[in-house]
């Protein structure tokens, strides 16, 4: 049974909740200056509401006698009751009331379009409290006939008294604590967080009552009908680089998004997810460095976006993510595509210029992404046995030889190692398919999906290594039929030139062919990057199936049975000089081919020079 009961009101330590809001809500100590200016903003914003021709300005005043910094704007002031009823109230505020179309008073300046204002919670005043033991705010109403005066330090009681006041308008003034002291004789430092966050306020703000404004304002990525090139003189001008190209971006579904985004000429370093896009709600700036708004693949992309729908974090310092953040995540990663889809079709050598200057980034990308990839069929180039191909253009080349090949529509034959890439496009010179030339790995795994892309489609392609042992290498690109491994003895003898051996017929005049394929060391850059954590995940995975593969990992050479000397020596014993001949003939092809020589082969060569010099004039003395 009970035996009382009684109803007790909710309290707040205000103390305690002023001292959390300025050690933890904002991570910044200049965000107060950014939350004065957008009461400021607010207010001028409603006074337009009643004075359509009214466009107000903001005055931010700095007083190193007094140790203060104030906030000065002509909007539409504060009545004694809502001094009373939102200054001090935490969590309360006009601007929430009129956004949430509340119950406003009569000096709300009526609901008019909520979209313009920017504060909702009823905090941010309270942020002064970082910089500032006292905040003294004297105003008037437009309607009002006197003003008020209204003071609080943190933890006091609150003051508020009559005021004469002629002009409408407020002043809060931040008495500062001695750390933040230089905020009153540091116009620098007040200015940069005015152009932090409030450039595109479009209001303008004036420190210490120069003539000239601070803000920015007039953005031409924010006119509702942009012109591309104004659009591109003003990015240029505001974020100190050429771009390589525009995405112009206006879209008012599922949200509205407005701005431009464009390809930056710097190099994006590895396969970050940072993105250096800037965001603004209701043109105040959010984030400078919006994470995981633009697609983790275009890292590339900088710019502004005015985001008017989407809701800020309390501390402003960030995007809430909604439903409705998801939503317009994925309508710029559209727009970003049908941007680049345009341009194939419009300009497809700009296209081609985005691509190629960011091309590891593309290709890194589009290994994981099916639509990317899509996009970089037509653009992506590579360099090939017949002059450099775009993807598309490879595989449609890439036709199967049909009198050896029955299984594959298609055999891309590709060389990973630059130092052959000229005797590669020798060999296919006269041949109708080209050989690609993939030096960098993640470009041959690239070039394998796009060949998978196509498998799923029905087109059976097979990549090849431009190298004998690959099948029909031999047949089809050399025209060597008879291509065998040299028998066990004749393998055991050059086994230092560390090659495998193979004997075939071809041309008279050429004893061997040497080709190329050090792989491991393209592995261990592989290694090297992963342990420097710069691979995706997915990525690394490919790689892994990549070099698991049954392709050969060594070098290889072909031994002429046409030709006189070697097939002279092949019918000789090991051991005979001739046999010697053809092994520094074998390594010397191999040298030429830029491999490099063992410390067994080396010594190999010396005592193989040695035997045949003894055997032409005899032993020395
Ligand atoms: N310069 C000003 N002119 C007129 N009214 C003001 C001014 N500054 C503050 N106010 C009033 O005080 C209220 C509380 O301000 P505060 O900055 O705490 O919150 P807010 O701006 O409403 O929301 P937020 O916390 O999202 O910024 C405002 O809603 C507004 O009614």
């Amino acid at each position: 049974m009970t035996q009382w009961q009684r109803h007790i009101p909710f309290k707040v330590d205000i103390a305690g909740v002023i001292d959390i809001m300025g050690a933890s809500l904002y991570s910044r100590p200049d965000t107060p200056i950014r939350e004065m200016l957008q009461n400021a903003h607010d207010a001028i914003m409603r006074r337009r509401r009643t004075d359509l021709d009214f466009r107000g300005r903001i005055d931010v005043v700095q007083n190193a006698d007094e140790h203060t910094i104030s906030f000065q704007d002509d909007g539409i002031g504060l009545t004694p009751e809502d001094a009373e009823d939102y200054l001090g109230t935490v969590g309360a505020g006009i601007t929430g009331l009129i956004k949430r179309s509340g119950d406003v008073p009569d000096s709300a300046g009526g609901l008019g379009d909520r979209g313009d204002l920017i504060g909702q919670f009823g905090v941010g005043l309270f942020s002064a409290f970082m910089l500032a033991d006292r905040i003294v705010v004297e105003s008037r109403h437009d309607a009002a006939d006197h003003g008020i005066r209204w003071e609080a330090g943190a933890g006091t009681e609150i003051e508020l008294m009559e005021l004469d006041r002629a002009a409408p308008g407020t002043v809060v003034t931040l008495y500062l604590k001695p750390e933040y002291r230089f905020l009153s004789t540091q116009p620098e430092s007040v200015e940069k967080a005015i152009r932090e966050y409030a450039d595109f306020l479009p209001i303008p703000i004036y420190l210490n009552r120069q003539a000239k404004r601070v803000n920015v304002i007039h953005a031409a990525w924010f006119e509702p009908s942009q012109d591309r090139e104004a659009t591109e003189l003003a990015l240029q001008e505001y974020f100190d680089e050429a771009p390589i190209d525009v995405i112009p971006i206006r879209v008012e579904k599922p949200a509205s998004i407005a701005g431009a985004l464009y390809v930056t000429p710097q190099r994006v370093p590895g396969f970050t997810d940072q993105s250096a896009v800037m965001v603004t709600v209701r043109r105040m700036v959010i984030s400078r460095k919006i994470q995981g708004l633009v697609p983790a693949w275009a890292t590339f992309l900088r710019g502004c976006l005015e985001l008017h729908d989407c809701s800020p974090t309390t501390s402003r310092e960030d995007l809430v993510r909604d439903d409705l953040f998801e939503r317009i995540k994925s309508s710029l990663e559209d727009l970003i595509f049908s941007h680049f889809s345009e341009l194939a079709k419009s300009d497809p050598t700009r296209l081609e210029a985005v691509v190629n200057w960011h091309r590891y980034t593309f290709a890194g990308a589009a290994l994981e992404n099916g639509r990317l990839r899509g996009l970089l069929r037509h653009c992506y180039r590579l360099p090939t046995s017949h002059g450099s191909l775009t993807l598309d253009e490879i595989l449609k080349r890439s036709v199967a030889d049909s009198l050896y090949e029955e299984e594959a529509d298609r055999v891309v034959w590709y060389n990973t190692d630059r130092r052959q890439e000229r005797w590669v496009n020798t060999l296919f010179a006269e041949h109708e398919v080209p050989c690609v030339h993939t030096f960098r790995s993640f470009e041959e795994s690239l070039l394998a999906q796009c060949a998978h892309d196509d498998n799923a489609k029905g087109t059976v392609t097979d990549l090849r290594i431009a190298t004998p042992s690959a099948p029909n290498f031999a047949t089809t690109i050399l025209g060597v039929s008879d291509l065998e491994d040299i028998e066990p003895r004749w393998r055991e003898f050059l086994e230092h030139v560390n090659a495998k051996i193979l004997v075939g017929s071809f041309r008279r005049d050429q004893p061997v062919m040497a080709f190329l394929n050090e792989r491991y060391e393209l592995a261990r850059s592989f290694d090297e990057m992963k342990q420097r954590g710069e691979i995706p995940r997915g990525f690394q995975r490919l790689i892994e199936s990549h070099f698991k593969s049954d392709v050969p990992q060594e070098n290889e050479v072909i031994l002429n049975r046409n030709h006189p000397m070697i097939s002279r020596a092949l019918s000789q014993k090991p051991g005979m000089p001739l046999s010697s001949v053809m092994r520094l003939i074998v390594i010397n092809a191999l040298n030429s081919a830029g491999a490099a020589t063992p410390d067994s082969a080396r010594k190999q060569q010396t005592d193989d020079l040695d035997w045949i010099a003894q055997c032409l004039w005899g032993k020395d003395g």
